[in-house]
């Protein structure tokens, strides 16, 4: 038996840090979406009772460590499953990136374990699971546009924003989102507008998004790592309406209405860096603007 997922990347459309925590957690408010960019996991039912993990990405590890590895064992010992499985993860999101890839793949493995399993589990039932391994994983299971708080396990969700075209440009050197989260100067921030965010996006009002896209997290990333700051001019220069950080970074995206533009900023990136894609949001909304 066998079954397979698309795992998709997310960005950030606002990202906001209010206080931390107890828990050594940041208390965070961010508007999130995904993108056609995707890995896919396929999930092979296996009568040996182990749990394996196969990618050919030598950028992720293949045992306990990785995520999709965690989501099965998580469903495994709460459900008490005697069978096992097979993870074949083709990596295509960037690791380390601020596109919640690993996140996204255990996202992928809970709700495809949850058809090879037959184990009933709704969305949201789905979503607490997830909140265990990772603090993205919740927003992951439903793979839509959110706004989410808490530390980013609370998840409610918005209608997908307007269509529109996203370049994707990761510096090479990637980015650990504990050390960005243990930097960051909370008294010195500017918060975003989310309020204002949810507005444009409910009012599929393209123009509205552009203008509040902001994440709290490009003070500690765009000092440590100029090429973030560089590709974000280059990308304005070659035409971007808007551009940000997404997530600790580095990923940086652009957004643009129409694809000739697109491929223009495409070509710009070329020298600067390696990893570019030009992906679109998984939106279906026309725009009303
Ligand atoms: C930057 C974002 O990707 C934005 O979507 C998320 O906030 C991070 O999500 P994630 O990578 O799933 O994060 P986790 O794996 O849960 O946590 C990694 C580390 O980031 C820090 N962390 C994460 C989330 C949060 N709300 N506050 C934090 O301080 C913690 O030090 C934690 O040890
Ligand atoms: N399936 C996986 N895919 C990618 N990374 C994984 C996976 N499993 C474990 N990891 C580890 O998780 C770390 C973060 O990788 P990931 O690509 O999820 O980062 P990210 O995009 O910055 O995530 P986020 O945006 O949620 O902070 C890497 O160091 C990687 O070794």
């Amino acid at each position: 038996m066998y079954t397979s997922e698309k795992a998709p990347a997310k960005i950030n459309l606002t990202l906001d840090v209010l206080y931390k925590r107890p828990d050594q957690y940041h208390e965070v408010e961010m508007v999130m979406t995904t993108v056609d960019l995707a890995d896919r996991i396929e999930l092979f039912l296996s009568e040996s009772d182990q749990i394996k993990v196969e990618s050919d990405s030598r950028y992720i590890p293949n045992d306990e460590r990785n995520l999709a590895y965690r989501a099965a064992k998580i469903l495994k010992e709460k459900f008490q499953i005697r069978k096992g499985v097979i993870i074949k993860i083709d990596k295509q999101i960037p690791v380390a990136a601020g596109l919640a890839g690993g996140s996204s793949d255990a996202a992928a493995t809970l709700r495809g374990l949850n058809r090879l399993w037959q184990l009933n589990l709704t969305m949201d039932e789905l979503a607490a699971i997830g909140s265990e391994i990772g603090s993205d994983v919740s927003f992951c299971v439903y793979n839509s546009t959110a706004i989410a708080k808490g530390r980013g396990e609370k998840i409610i969700e918005l209608p997908a924003p307007p269509q529109c075209w996203v370049v994707l440009a990761k510096p090479t050197q990637g980015v650990s989102t504990q050390s960005v989260y243990q930097s960051l100067k909370l008294d010195q921030l500017e918060h975003p507008d989310t309020e204002g965010m949810v507005h444009a996006i409910k009012a599929a009002n393209y123009k509205g998004i552009c203008s509040r896209l902001k994440n709290v997290l490009e003070t500690v990333t765009l000092p440590k790592h100029p090429e973030v700051q560089q590709i974000k001019s280059q990308m304005l220069r070659s035409g971007a309406d808007a551009v940000l950080m997404s997530g600790s970074g580095p990923t940086v995206f652009g957004l643009v209405k129409h694809e000739s533009r697109a491929v223009r900023i495409y070509n710009s990136l070329r020298g600067f860096c390696e990893d570019v894609h030009i992906v679109r949001m998984l939106g279906t909304q026309q725009t009303l603007d």
